[in-house]
């Protein structure tokens, strides 16, 4: 079975896509990072995204409605102490918080998935973002030493055990969103196996920035999930909704976003569609966000499930690895290159007409 970090080694990054700008060095924006001023950065409308809590008997139905009308919802009674959230964003800051130099230590390799580095989606732009993030999955013990070489146990420790219970979180969520689309569990036995699903924390940091109106965060993009689990205290996350325009998730203390991916938008033959965000420059100070990403594992085969009679499935099968090396080399139309087209979707309508 081939690994996410098998797949990513197949397309490597230029050295330029990976290192983040020195942001201590700089009090200007420089143009490679001032995007054109007509992106519309400037919405300021809060978005009436559903909160809910994990604990109520609906939940399954009011994650499913969430998932169909906004691709987008918080969660509460989520079982994942506050304490730790507090203590994965206290390390992420000293993480960010080091010299330039001290961080390069843990860069990520061209080929490499973890590590200290830009967004993989920066390649795909002309202009580079206002981020700096560390990808973690499993231990980030061989980085953490290059960064800290006598005193990484702790970070390895709060990293591990906060991956474990965003992993318990996601399974309970996936519980209640296979619920709503009437799927057996049949169909996701690796559900059941803690550990075995393909997973990433990503530690972000969007430093201090001299020209807010003429930076990025993060670009918009749609996440390689089936659903991201995120922890954000101050504002800057926008979600792109389809005849409302951008507008800000608000963070609720204590609470969790959860954001469709293109795994599950794949799964719920787009029941369910992978939400368009990015982050903005706001606030007046450093902002940092937490951001889990559950997928199945790499050898899983992703085709439209819960299909009603009749209903025709939009997208051919493929594996999760296969998915995301797709997305590795074709950022936005991965989705698309996967739709049947017209020909072969009349062949399916023939094949079900007969075989009704
Ligand atoms: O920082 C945020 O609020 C969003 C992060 C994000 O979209 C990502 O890491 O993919
Ligand atoms: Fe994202």
């Amino acid at each position: 079975m081939s690994t996410l970090s098998e797949v990513y080694a197949q397309y490597p990054l230029k050295v330029d896509d990976i290192i983040p700008l020195d942001f201590d060095s700089v009090v200007t924006v420089p143009d490679s990072h001032a995007w054109p001023i007509s992106d519309g950065f400037e919405s300021n409308d809060w978005l009436s995204i559903p909160t809910i809590d994990l604990k109520d008997p609906d939940a399954a139905k009011l994650i499913g409605h969430a998932c169909e009308t906004w691709g987008v919802f918080q969660v509460v009674n989520h079982d994942i102490p506050l304490n730790l959230l507090d203590e994965v964003e206290s390390e992420a800051r000293q993480l960010f918080s080091l010299p330039t130099t001290q961080k390069l230590k843990a860069l990520r390799s061209p080929g490499g998935v973890t590590g200290y580095g830009l967004a993989r989606i920066s390649s795909f732009f002309n202009k580079f973002m206002w981020h700096e993030g560390f990808t973690i999955i499993g231990s980030p013990l061989d980085h953490a030493r290059e960064l800290w070489p006598n005193d990484y146990q702790k970070f390895c420790d709060i990293m591990v055990d906060g991956q474990k219970k965003m992993e318990e979180l996601a399974i309970t969520i996936m519980h209640n969103i296979l619920e709503y689309l009437a799927v057996s569990e049949e169909e996701m036995k690796w559900l059941g196996s803690p550990g075995v699903a393909s997973t990433a924390l990503q530690l972000n940091s969007y430093p201090l920035c001299p020209d807010p109106n003429r930076a990025i965060g993060l670009a918009p993009h749609t996440d390689n999930s089936l659903f991201t689990i995120l922890h954000q205290r101050i504002s800057g996350l926008q979600i792109f909704k389809e005849g409302v325009g951008w507008g800000f998730v608000q963070p609720v203390t204590g609470a969790l976003v959860v954001n469709v991916g293109d795994l599950l938008h794949i799964l719920s033959n787009a029941r369910f569609p992978s939400v368009v965000h990015r982050v903005v420059m706001k606030e007046a100070k450093q902002r940092f966000s937490v951001a889990f990403f559950y997928s199945p594992p790499a050898d899983f085969n992703l085709d439209p499930l819960g299909l009603s009679f009749g209903q025709i499935p939009l997208y051919r099968s493929v594996t999760v690895a296969e998915y995301f090396g797709r997305k590795a080399k074709d950022l936005e139309k991965h989705l698309l290159r996967l739709e049947f087209s017209g020909e072969s979707m009349k062949s399916i309508s023939i094949f079900m007409l007969v075989f009704a």
